[in-house]
């Protein structure tokens, strides 16, 4: 567990009501998910509580007992304790994450959110072992990443995790079903017709799966992509700004197809997002601030969390400033 946080006193957390409809889970689809109080974390109760400065709008800072609900715990898919990650020599340090201690349950949707340079990029990237961190520690279904060697890393990250970006990086040449069968042909696995057909239709393409990527739309393609991120099966999907590039209501399809993996296949979703809509299709907010996680909002709405980004970007230039 990481020393004292600032964390940030943002506003009511339950003041708007839920501006969209959430579809009803399926059982074996939350198993192993528990509820605390009204989140969805799939961990276990929060057992350490700590005193922290909150700063309230107005810059004061005061000291609460914080709640803390993202502890070390082992059934969390994707488990962060401590995590570091500085760039640059001793003068140059900086900073990117700065202690972050966070967990993952299964079949949960959570959204990472900052300001610009909060460090949520690197987050992602240390949490999906695209990056080591240069201190504290990373697991994926119990599995130390720091304990593997670059190849096992590697395998690791091919079968078990999944990556949706905002460029849909799709093989112009290949057909929606070849790009989807890419990550299984690439790991020399023989694609199963019906597994592939039941990812393609779980993303509304098994119509379109001989044309090419530049047949299809924005939404479809990015569909394509979350496809090919989903055919392996993987413990956790990380999502950067998966709906960066697309249209607002082409968005809302995409966000729903994530929303549709996690309460009916029990996917485990990760996604940085700028967007409060797109963060309001998860089951909660979590909040970086300058490296630091400072925050998490359950069951959010677009509202509240375009409240909280508003006070939370206003302290982030105070305190890049110095000025109160
Ligand atoms: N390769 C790097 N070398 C040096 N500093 C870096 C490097 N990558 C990130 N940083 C710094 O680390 C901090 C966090 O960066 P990061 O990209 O994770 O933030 P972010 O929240 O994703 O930002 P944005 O929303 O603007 O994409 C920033 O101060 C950034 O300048």
């Amino acid at each position: 567990m990481a020393g004292p946080r600032a964390r940030l006193h943002l506003g009511s957390e339950r003041s708007v009501t839920q501006n969209r409809p959430r579809p009803v889970r399926a059982a074996s689809a939350t198993a192993g998910a528990e509820r605390l109080g009204s989140a969805v974390v799939g961990l276990a109760p929060p057992r350490i509580s700590w005193f922290a400065p909150v700063f309230s709008g107005g810059g004061g800072a005061r000291l609460v007992l914080v709640r803390h609900t993202n502890e070390n715990h082992p059934s969390a898919v994707v488990q962060l304790n401590d995590v570091r990650r500085t760039y640059g020599g001793k003068r140059t340090s900086v900073a990117a994450l700065d202690g972050v201690t966070a967990g993952f349950g299964r079949a949960s949707f959570t959204a990472v959110m900052g300001p610009s340079g909060s460090g949520k990029s690197t987050f992602l990237h240390c949490a999906a072992g695209l990056d080591r961190p240069t201190g504290g520690s990373v697991l994926i279904e119990g599995q130390d990443l720091g304990e593997l060697s670059e190849v096992e890393l590697t395998r690791l990250r091919r079968e078990r995790v999944g990556f949706v970006f905002q460029a849909f990086n799709l093989l112009p040449a290949l057909t929606v079903q070849d790009n989807v069968t890419l990550p299984l042909r690439l790991a020399g696995r023989r694609p199963k017709p019906a597994l592939v057909r039941q990812v393609l239709d779980q993303v509304g393409l098994g119509e379109r799966r001989k044309h090419l990527p530049a047949e299809l739309s924005g939404g479809q393609q990015q569909r394509v992509a979350i496809a090919r991120a989903l055919v392996t099966r993987p413990a956790v999907l990380f999502a950067d700004e998966p709906t960066g590039a697309l249209d607002t209501h082409t968005a809302r399809d995409v966000l729903g197809l994530l929303r549709g993996s996690v309460d009916h296949a029990g996917q485990t979703v990760v996604m940085v997002t700028h967007d409060p809509v797109a963060a309001s299709y998860a089951d909660r907010v979590v909040f970086l601030a300058d490296g630091r996680l400072v925050g998490e909002l359950p069951n959010p709405t677009a509202e509240a969390v375009a409240e909280r980004m508003t006070h939370l970007g206003a302290w982030a230039e105070r305190t890049a400033t110095g000025v109160y």
